[in-house]
């Protein structure tokens, strides 16, 4: 896995998948490394040459200090882009990964080609929460908001019939450096990015999830009626819809880039 050099950032990236077939780029959730994809690896590499990174302040990427903002975390995803010379891709980008494709989307439109956006928003009309998790992540760490966070990312029904995926989700937002974490929610508290929408041209698929409370279902309708021509997917799911449905997410990732 190539360690791609972003402004000073050393980011973990990989790179598999189908040799010269269209390019894919993954973007994770707060909280996740790039292993949050494997559900949906195997069926995606066949069609796509697939990227996906840990962002920064996450996995084995750097932890350099904060303030992070999504101009910051899109700019790591263009050096990413032109460290390996692709000039395009199609992006999928979860919670904080669909609010980088926002920022892209807006920001980079020649480098994008479709782009979805799942389970994510455009701004949080209320800081509060951010700032009570950052509070409680600097007293007591992020095994102090774990359980919490697992009740967002996955259902009830789900962590009871699957607890060994529940259990690696846990393990994952437990290893996540805590001062990469915290940058992110601090990035998170300050996100509006309601104005960007309008600008995305690229077909666009937002995906919800009808039991999200991180990013509910009215904040994927707002994102989908601001952005021209989009379309909204909804599953069955809390936050983390890809690893709770990951047969039908995989089904609409594929169905949409490569409907013609
Ligand atoms: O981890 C969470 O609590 C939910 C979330 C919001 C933004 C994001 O990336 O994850």
């Amino acid at each position: 896995m190539p360690m791609i050099d972003a402004d000073g950032c050393l980011l973990n990236v990989s790179v598999e998948g189908r040799d010269g077939g269209p390019t894919l780029m993954l973007s994770n959730s707060l909280g996740c490394t790039l292993q949050m994809w494997e559900p949906q690896m195997k069926a995606l590499t066949q069609l796509f040459r697939v990227i996906r990174y840990d962002r920064r302040g996450h996995g084995k990427s750097d932890v350099p200090p904060g303030p992070y903002s999504m101009e910051r975390f899109g700019r790591d995803v263009l050096a990413i882009l032109d460290d390996l010379n692709i000039e395009k891709v199609h992006w999928c980008g979860l919670s904080m990964g669909g609010m980088v494709g926002q920022w892209l989307g807006a920001n980079a439109p020649e480098r994008l080609d479709k782009i979805i956006l799942s389970n994510t928003a455009c701004y949080y009309a209320d800081p509060t929460n951010w700032l009570n998790r950052i509070k409680a992540v600097k007293e007591g760490g992020l095994a102090s908001v774990a359980d919490t966070v697992i009740a967002g990312w996955l259902t009830a029904d789900f962590r009871e019939r699957e607890p060994q995926i529940t259990a690696n989700m846990k393990a994952m937002l437990l290893a996540t450096p805590v001062q990469g974490y915290l940058a992110c929610c601090e990035a998170l508290s300050t996100l509006d990015q309601r104005a960007l929408l309008p600008k995305i041209k690229s077909p666009t698929l937002v995906i919800a999830g009808r039991h999200d409370m991180a990013t509910p279902l009215a904040a994927g309708e707002l994102i989908r009626s601001q952005i021209p021509r989009a379309s909204l997917t909804i599953f069955d799911a809390a936050h983390i819809s890809n690893v709770e449905q990951p047969h039908a997410f995989t089904d609409a990732v594929v169905g949409f880039l490569t409907q013609r």
